[in-house]
């Protein structure tokens, strides 16, 4: 297995409270990979996690309990709006941070990844619209597709699909499997859907009681949907 995340007997406590307890799992470079989980069950605490671990190994500092092999690495945090005043256009926004040289200007190289994320995310034909104008949903896919210029070997998403209607939900989920095959990269995608996981995503990796059930997408089982079902019956 090309291995590019491994956990190792990781914990997460705060105060006296336990999230997470031992959990140890490996995962492919190249498969998406769902984490669920119902509210509070410890998923963005794994995912930073993760996150610190990529970094900290990037300084040259190795650590024991999570392993992380990505060059490049790009995480869409849950949906954040960046204000009526915003001032950059969807593209300019997408080709932010993609520069791997000291020039302040792109390279051809990099505006093609520019182009190509935006035509993935369906945001070709809006592409010098500000930022600051777009709807939640075409926001949302620029978060991502800004994500995507950079070519990340690793990319995290923490609830892409909330801020999306069922068809657009649909769409990016397609999209992205569609880029994990293309790129060949790892995602970790946390949702609250399931609906589509068994049918499109490689593996999942399940948060309950503590501790992680990971398996074959097709294999989740029954009980990661009926919990998640109350859930919304709770909120609603
Ligand atoms: N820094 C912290 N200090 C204290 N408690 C924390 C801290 N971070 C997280 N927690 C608690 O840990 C638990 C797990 O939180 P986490 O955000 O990881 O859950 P989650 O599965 O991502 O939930 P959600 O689906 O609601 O986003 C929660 O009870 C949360 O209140």
């Amino acid at each position: 297995m090309n291995e590019q995340i491994r956990v190792s007997h990781y914990g997460a406590t705060f105060g006296k409270k336990t999230i997470l307890k031992d959990l140890s799992f490996s995962l492919a470079g190249n498969q998406l990979t769902v984490v669920l989980g119902e509210n509070g069950a410890g998923k963005t605490t794994l995912i930073k996690a993760i996150l610190q671990a990529a970094l900290v190994k990037s300084k040259g500092k190795p650590v024991q309990t999570i392993q992380v092999q990505a060059k490049r690495l790009a995480y869409v945090p849950q949906f954040r709006d960046l204000g009526a005043d915003y001032p950059l256009s969807i593209q300019s926004f997408v080709g932010l941070g993609i520069r791997d040289h000291g020039l302040p200007w792109l390279t051809k190289k990099e505006k093609a990844a520019v182009s190509d994320a935006l035509r993935r995310l369906d945001l070709a034909e809006i592409a010098d619209l500000p930022l600051a104008k777009a709807s939640g949903g075409q926001k949302q896919r620029a978060y991502i597709a800004q994500a995507l210029a950079k070519k990340p070997d690793l990319l995290i998403l923490d609830e892409p699909s909330s801020a999306l209607d069922g068809k657009h939900a649909a769409f990016l989920v397609e999209q992205i499997r569609q880029v994990q095959q293309d790129f060949q990269m790892g995602v970790l995608w946390i949702s609250h859907d399931t609906s589509w996981v068994r049918k499109t995503a490689d593996s999942f990796l399940w948060l309950h009681d503590q501790t992680v059930t990971m398996g074959a997408a097709k294999d989740l089982p029954k009980e990661a949907d009926s919990k998640h079902r109350e859930e919304v019956l709770h909120v609603f």
